[in-house]
């Protein structure tokens, strides 16, 4: 585990690499570029007193001086601006390298992490984490640490500059900057500053995430006459979002009063103490030009304190992103062998299989599959089924290693799937699911996954998934873009695409995971002749609810509760008059109540 007690600072440069000598040097620019703008503030000073003395004492203005302070100052902002832009330059050039290099060795860790990471609803975060997460750290890169250093330069500049110079002034002008700061700070210091803050933040994201889920579901939540009570509950969480903002606002706005009322009365303060100093010292012109110089210089001072002020409130909340990407970098990616892909036909066997998706501490928890024993010979057609929530899906899910079981064996092709390369079972194991994801990419390229093939090849396949008449009746037939911002497709057509992607894969086990969940009946048929000539030498899993479609299997496996509770051959299981039989006898009925009716909905 990372220590995310450190700097949220050198927690980010420690995750994101920047080459020292180059960030360095744009550092050094940019910090020299800010003291370089206080210069002028003091040469202008230099040029006024130079009037004023001439003026007091009579005398003539020493032209030559007021030109090497003119050239000091227009010299001091040409120069700001060269060491301004180079700074930028280099700082954010390191910054983008940086991020480049974050992103990419997320996504990297991303591919090496189990299966099962993308099925927890994990995409969301992921996605926020990539874009908003790693931006935020641009800005400190790019900006946030070379304005630190450069506003510190410039406090210390100032402050040696108005102590060497008068000191009850200096001790005015800092005496009421540090105040203003503190004040400030306090506005999110302590156990009750930290508690408003980080209730308004809970809030927000919980409010974020209830407006997301209104939105998803309002086809549901209209459908089934309940947008009333999630209209409730976003008012309940819009409220909540309101009172936290009040709390907020009660606490900073006499804070954030009291800072802007000190920083703009720096001037006054100022004044004052001149004053005073003044009547003590009657007739000092020292003394008065160094009163004039503090109301020059003094607003100097201001903008470096606020870019400090700003830093503090963008440390908040740099803390919580860097502990999410560092959250993600944390996972450990399983440990995978080296054997290679098997060759030809493999068969498949689980022994005595358990697996829970909650912690083994938990006393309370279910185990989704509980000492399963299952044998599937090398090129049979073998079906899981059994009532819902049985552990179908999750038996399939283990053998592509979405997850590692918690006791027992899954071997392929008698080899145990952690031998193998992460790679070669990912060669070995062709997946279709009832949800299928269609990329915003041409048919072909949703079809071929980024594999070399040939045109002919990617027709072969789509002709047996039965999706080639369709795409060709696409304005640019396989050419045509797919996904967001593309041709929509249902369903059905998008399943039959992951069907020919399977068969394109040419994997030698295929798990059909309610492959065919949305295809109508003729199309099934269809499908089905398509596919066998294809499947055929295969080692075929298919998870089904209609009994039907898997009667030809050479062996079923029937799941209830985790538990394989019988198999067997269709006909077998029919004489067993167990679980399998009840559920087809149910089906049968189902039909049959459908017709009386005079509907189907199958
Ligand atoms: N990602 C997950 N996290 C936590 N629990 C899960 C997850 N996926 C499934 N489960 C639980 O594991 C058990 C088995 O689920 P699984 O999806 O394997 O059953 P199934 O037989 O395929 O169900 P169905 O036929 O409804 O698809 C269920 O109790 C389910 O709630």
């Amino acid at each position: 585990m990372r220590d995310t007690n450190k700097n949220a600072v050198l927690r980010v440069f420690r995750t994101a690499y920047c080459s020292p000598g180059r960030y360095v040097f744009g550092v050094s620019c940019s910090a020299l570029s800010v003291l370089l703008s206080g210069v002028p503030f003091y040469t202008v000073y230099r040029i006024i007193r130079i009037f004023l003395t001439a003026s007091l004492e009579g005398t003539a203005v020493q032209s030559s001086d007021v030109w090497i302070w003119a050239g000091i100052t227009v010299g001091s902002i040409a120069a700001g601006i060269v060491l301004s832009m180079t700074g930028s330059f280099m700082c954010h050039a390191c910054a983008f390298h940086a991020l480049y290099d974050l992103r990419m060795r997320i996504l990297n860790h991303m591919g090496r992490l189990n299966l099962g990471f993308y099925t927890g609803g994990q995409s969301g975060a992921v996605q926020k984490m990539m874009n908003e997460n790693i931006e935020k750290m641009e800005n400190i890169i790019a900006h946030d640490v070379s304005n630190i250093f450069g506003a510190g330069l410039l406090l210390a500049a100032l402050a040696v500059l108005m102590f060497s110079l008068n000191i009850p002034l200096a001790l005015t002008i800092f005496a009421a900057l540090l105040l203003a700061f503190l004040i400030q700070y306090s506005a999110f210091g302590g156990k009750q500053g930290q508690k408003i803050w980080t209730d308004l933040n809970r809030s927000s994201t919980e409010l974020d995430a209830a407006f997301s889920e209104y939105a998803a579901g309002m086809e549901e939540e209209k459908i089934f006459g309940r947008p009333e009570a999630a209209a409730r509950r976003l008012t309940g969480l819009v409220e909540k979002n309101r009172d936290h903002w009040k709390t907020y606002l009660k606490r900073v706005t006499p804070i954030f009063g009291a800072y802007k009322t000190i920083t703009i009365s720096v001037l006054a303060f100022l004044l004052v103490t001149g004053c005073i100093l003044l009547y003590l010292k009657p007739g000092d012109h020292g003394l008065m030009m160094e009163l004039l110089m503090f109301l020059i210089v003094g607003p100097a001072c201001i903008s470096p304190l606020m870019e400090l002020v700003e830093f503090g409130a963008d440390l908040r909340n740099l803390s919580v992103r860097m502990d999410q990407i560092d959250g993600v970098l944390d996972m450990q990616p399983m440990p995978e062998g080296t054997c290679k892909a098997p060759e030809g036909s493999v068969g498949i066997m689980f022994s005595d299989v358990s697996f829970s998706y909650q912690n083994a501490a938990d006393p309370l928890r279910r185990m989704a599959l509980d000492h399963v024993t299952m044998d599937i010979p090398a090129g049979s057609f073998a079906a899981l089924v059994g009532p819902s929530g049985g552990g179908k899906s999750t038996a399939g899910q283990l053998l592509a290693r979405f997850w590692d079981m918690e006791s027992g064996a899954i071997s392929v092709g008698g080899k145990d799937i952690r031998d193998y390369s992460t790679e070669a079972l990912m060669d070995t194991v062709a997946f279709v699911f009832q949800d299928t994801y269609i990329f915003a990419e041409s048919a072909f390229d949703n079809i071929a996954m980024h594999r070399q093939v040939s045109r002919a090849e990617v027709e072969r396949a789509a002709k047996a998934a039965r999706c080639h008449e369709f795409i060709l009746s696409f304005p640019d037939g396989y050419d045509t873009k797919l996904g967001d911002g593309g041709h929509k497709l249902s369903g059905g057509e998008a399943q039959r695409i992951a069907i020919a992607r399977a068969i394109l894969k040419d994997a030698p086990i295929v798990v059909l995971d309610e492959a065919m969940a949305f295809t109508d009946a003729e199309n099934e048929l269809a499908l089905r002749e398509g596919m066998a000539e294809l499947l055929n030498g295969k080692t075929v899993l298919m998870i089904a609810h209609r009994l039907y479609s898997i009667q030809e299997a050479d062996c079923i496996f029937v799941l209830e509760n985790g538990q394989l509770k019988e198999s067997g051959t269709h006909a077998a299981l029919l004489q067993k008059k167990g679980l399998y039989s009840h559920l087809w006898s149910i089906q049968n009925e189902t039909e049959r109540w459908q017709m009386k009716g005079g509907h189907s909905y199958v």
